[in-house]
């Protein structure tokens, strides 16, 4: 098939730029994913530290690492942004924010909110 009108075509991904507001949403899907890999790690040593006295000093062991701090430092990080991303998400599911300007704005502040949380984790876990 003929075309008449050449369509431009850019298909070098290390000069294409994503808009925050898809920036913000492709987070939020790995944010997701690892949320719910994290479910099953915090299930598990949440079940070792209530196996027994040992079991729970045992968790305490396996928690004292900074490795391990980092980890969870990270988990409650991708699940602080989870939410808040979320509710971005589900407020302008209900037509809030849907501009382009109304959406980087909110993308914005729910970058801002997510990185206090942040500090706010780091202080929890060490
Ligand atoms: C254990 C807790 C959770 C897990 C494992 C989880 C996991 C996920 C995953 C894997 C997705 C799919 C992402 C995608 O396909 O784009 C998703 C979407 C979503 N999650 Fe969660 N989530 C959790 C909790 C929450 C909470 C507490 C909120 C509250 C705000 C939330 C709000 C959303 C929303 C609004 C979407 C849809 C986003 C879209 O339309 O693109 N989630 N979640």
């Amino acid at each position: 098939m003929k075309v008449n009108k050449p369509r431009p075509v850019n298909l070098d991904l290390q000069t294409i730029r994503f808009p925050l507001t898809a920036i913000a949403s492709i987070i939020h899907r790995v944010s997701g994913v690892i949320t719910f890999v994290s479910v099953a790690i915090l299930l598990w040593l949440l079940n070792v530290s209530l196996s027994s006295p040992e079991g729970f000093a045992s968790a305490q062991g396996i928690v004292d690492s900074f490795f391990v701090k980092f980890v969870l430092w990270g988990i409650l990080t991708a699940l602080f942004y989870h939410i808040v991303v979320g509710i971005r998400h589900l407020l302008m599911d209900m037509g809030y924010f849907e501009e382009m300007e109304t959406g980087i704005a909110s993308a914005k502040i729910s970058f801002a909110i997510v990185a206090v949380l942040s500090l706010f984790a780091g202080g929890l876990v060490w």
